[in-house]
């Protein structure tokens, strides 16, 4: 195996009968941000516990950050900061408390002041774990995840639950944090929080990997999915265009879809060319991850 900061070969995680984790391989290279993407139950929370060593994979091996997650657990905690996606704290004591408790866990922690006002918690540093809202203990489980300075953090689902602005500050954070060299593993159902934050996606489906690559490279293979084009009403598709959906979604708003690349974009234009309409605008429009998430979890194909 080699220096990355998190590599998994062929790692099973079974309860009873069930197959949480069928044998999923990935690799997260230090300083990268890694996004997991699955539908509810598809084994991401999982495969983060084999990775944090709070669970012993039923196959496969785990190294993270060169070490045996289970066997070198002692060793190895200190260099992560994991967010669970609930509890994991004391109840009864107040965010500053929780905080600086963590902290002091830390050899080189943060300051505590500045995470607190950065993640919007000053207002709340008395008030008891039990008594702040999801997205303020979600806000708190981050902080508690960063204050130890972590080569590596996990983050399960780290913006469910905030409010907008919570969700910005928190991506501007995860940004910072990749600036500075740690590696970001995330679970995420926000198609939007990966495509913006993520080198590095990987879709999972039942316990598998479904697809792997970078935000770009994933849409990109998806293709062109739409063509818009502007003309004049009324217009009636004939025989050159049977091998595309055209739909007048407006009058004079054609919204086309099929196999769209430069040349068949151009085979259509000549149609609307030669149909003696004049085109006043054209619009093509690329998958977002979002699509192709879509149709990698239900199945269809994407690829062509
Ligand atoms: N402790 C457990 N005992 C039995 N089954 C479990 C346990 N934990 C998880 N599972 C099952 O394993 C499968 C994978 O669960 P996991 O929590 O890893 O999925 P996930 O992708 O993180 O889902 P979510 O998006 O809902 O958080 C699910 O079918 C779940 O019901």
């Amino acid at each position: 195996m080699t220096d990355e900061a998190v590599e998994l070969r062929d790692i099973v995680v079974r309860y009873g009968d069930t197959t949480a984790v069928g044998g999923v391989s990935l690799t997260a290279g230090r300083g990268r941000v890694l996004s997991l993407l699955g539908h509810n139950g598809a084994g991401k929370t999982s495969l983060l516990q084999v990775c944090e060593g709070f669970r012993r994979p039923d196959g496969g091996i785990a190294r993270v950050l060169g070490l045996d997650p289970m066997a070198d657990h002692d060793a190895l905690m200190p260099r992560l900061g994991i967010m669970l996606q609930s509890g994991g704290v004391y109840p009864w004591a107040t965010a500053g408390e929780i905080l600086r408790l963590f902290a002091s866990f830390a050899a080189t922690p943060l300051d505590v002041d500045m995470l607190l006002d950065r993640l919007g918690l000053r207002k709340f540093e008395r008030t008891r774990w039990r008594r702040l809202s999801g997205g303020e203990q979600q806000r708190l489980s981050l902080a508690v995840a960063l204050v130890g300075r972590p080569e590596l953090v996990f983050l399960d689902e780290p913006t469910a639950g905030m409010d907008t602005e919570a969700r910005h500050t928190t991506w501007r954070l995860i940004e910072e944090l990749r600036a500075d060299g740690v590696t970001v593993l995330l679970t995420t159902h926000l198609l939007d929080e990966a495509e913006r934050l993520a080198d590095e996606v990987v879709i999972m489906r039942s316990g598998a990997v479904a697809a792997t690559g970078s935000p770009a490279e994933l849409t990109a293979a998806a293709g062109i999915d739409l063509l818009e084009v502007r003309a004049e009403p009324g217009l009636v598709p004939d025989g050159r265009l049977a091998d595309f959906k055209v739909v007048e979604t407006t009058p004079g708003e054609y919204a086309i879809t099929g196999s769209l690349d430069a040349a068949t974009i151009s085979d259509v234009l000549g149609w609307f060319a030669g149909a003696g309409a004049q085109v006043t605008a054209v619009n093509t429009r690329r998958r977002t991850l979002e699509d192709v998430y879509l149709a990698l979890t239900s199945g269809e194909k994407v690829y062509r």
